[in-house]
């Protein structure tokens, strides 16, 4: 086995990827065995030049890719991402230092390249906090006990205001979908962008033979004056008690609205629908209205939380300088970054329209860390909780709540997206 010195990490070429996808597939503990199928689908979106590797013995120990991708901050308006997937090193090569290497590699890319932050969803949360990622969206699943809900059952899917509720099949959905989720994204912090292929392979269009596809149930809601304002995908099992009773669950696989009347519309609707007795939300924005839309919300019992998508600032200055804030107030932070280039001292001055933000040599009102500052970046942490866990030092008394006033957002950031 060679030394890890030796193990070269650089850009596949061409000829690569199936070798690639085979080390991908064992890395996730997926048979390794690659079919021509997949290789010919893979390589309609894998760009070599942002595929990494390491090779042993000309043979793929290690994967990572990344592609270009919008991360919506507070207030509505875009950054450029990196986003990062498909990371594995081979059982056989761990704890070497590869990942490290890869990292490196990638987020000195995207520097250069002038993108403000990196994402990834973290397999496990120890892995990339040393890369200066930090948590900065959560995701709640709820399982509701539909009888439990108190829901009128002589009044299904009645909504007050006046729309309507109507199963579609794929074919429509990949009509009005993509708008329909780039006026969500617009509004949502924490959302990211979605390409035509993931609106392909989520409605069957496209279909991929490591996965089997079952047809999922497709609910549109329309408001009073017609507009597509939600859309709920969900599937069903079919699962009778001894006792000749139905209990069937349906399963949400994704529910997007950009309407709390959308919102009340579908989830009255999934829960309304005879046979099923038991609805499990998928993940959901941690603060989602759900539990309260039900008459008994206990009858929605939390049954997942957990961090959901990770931030690497790159660029601290437009990443400040992209978002709105809470109120008019200045800022100085003293950012810590030992891996990347983020460090050093950053005068903001914050308002709800906007924010300017330049390198200065003024005294420090806070000091944190870069992957601290991600977890308040899109305003979903209280930077006072984080001086008490003693991850943000106060160098100004005072200066947590200041950030929190600046920072913090009426509702939590969220991305309803797997990458
Ligand atoms: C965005 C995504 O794709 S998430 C998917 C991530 N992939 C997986 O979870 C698949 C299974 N795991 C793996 O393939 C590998 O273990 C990886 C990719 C997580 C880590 O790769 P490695 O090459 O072993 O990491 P590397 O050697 O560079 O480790 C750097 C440091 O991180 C630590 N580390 C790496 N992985 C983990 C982990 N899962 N848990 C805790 N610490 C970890 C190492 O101990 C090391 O610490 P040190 O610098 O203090 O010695």
């Amino acid at each position: 086995m060679s030394r890890p010195e030796d193990l070269g990490v650089r850009a596949i070429t061409e000829s690569e990827i199936p070798d690639w996808i085979r080390a991908l597939n064992a890395g996730f503990l997926r048979s390794p065995h690659v079919s021509d199928d997949e290789v010919a689908d893979r390589s309609t979106y894998i760009v070599p030049s942002r595929t990494l590797a390491a090779f042993d013995d000309g043979r793929c120990t290690a994967t990572f890719r990344s592609f270009p991708q919008e991360l919506t901050a507070v207030g509505g308006k875009t950054v450029p991402a990196d986003a990062i997937t498909n990371v594995t090193v081979t059982a056989t090569h761990r704890r070497r230092g590869l990942l490290t290497r890869m990292m490196a590699l990638d987020l000195a890319a995207a520097t250069e390249r002038g993108d403000v932050v990196a994402t990834l969803l973290a397999a496990e949360y120890p892995i990339y906090g040393r890369y200066g990622f930090g948590p900065a969206t959560h995701a709640a699943e709820w399982t509701i006990d539909v009888p439990r809900a108190g829901l009128d059952p002589r009044r299904p899917a009645l909504d007050p205001d006046g729309g309507r509720v109507d199963l579609v099949d794929g074919a429509e959905v990949r009509t009005f979908g993509p708008e329909l989720h780039e006026r969500l994204r617009r509004g949502l912090p924490g959302a990211v962008s979605r390409d035509d292929r993931w609106w392909q392979v989520s409605t069957g269009a496209l279909r991929l033979d490591r996965t089997p596809w079952t047809e999922p149930f497709y609910a549109v809601h329309r408001s009073a004056s017609g507009e597509i304002d939600g859309l709920a995908v969900y599937v069903c099992d079919d699962h009778w008690g001894d006792d000749k009773r139905p209990q069937n669950t349906a399963t949400v696989k994704s529910l997007i609205t950009t309407s709390p009347a959308a919102e009340r519309a579908l989830w009255h609707y999934l829960c309304s629908i005879d046979w099923i007795t038991t609805v499990k939300t998928g993940d959901r924005a941690p603060d989602d209205l759900l539990p309260h839309l039900l008459p008994d919300p206990r009858a929605a019992r939390l049954t997942t939380y957990a961090d959901w998508l990770w931030v690497r600032i790159l660029d601290v200055v437009r990443a400040l300088e992209a978002r709105t804030y809470g109120a008019f107030g200045t800022l100085v932070l003293e950012v810590v970054d030992e891996t990347g280039p983020a460090a050093g001292r950053y005068r903001l001055e914050a308002g709800p329209d906007g924010a300017a933000c330049a390198r200065t040599d003024l005294e420090p009102h806070l000091t944190l860390t870069v992957g601290d500052l991600a977890t308040l970046w899109l305003g979903d942490e209280s930077a006072v909780r984080l001086a008490a866990l003693g991850r943000v030092r106060e160098q100004q008394e005072g200066a947590a709540s200041v950030a929190d006033a600046l920072l913090r957002t009426s509702r939590r950031p969220w991305c309803p997206d797997m990458f």
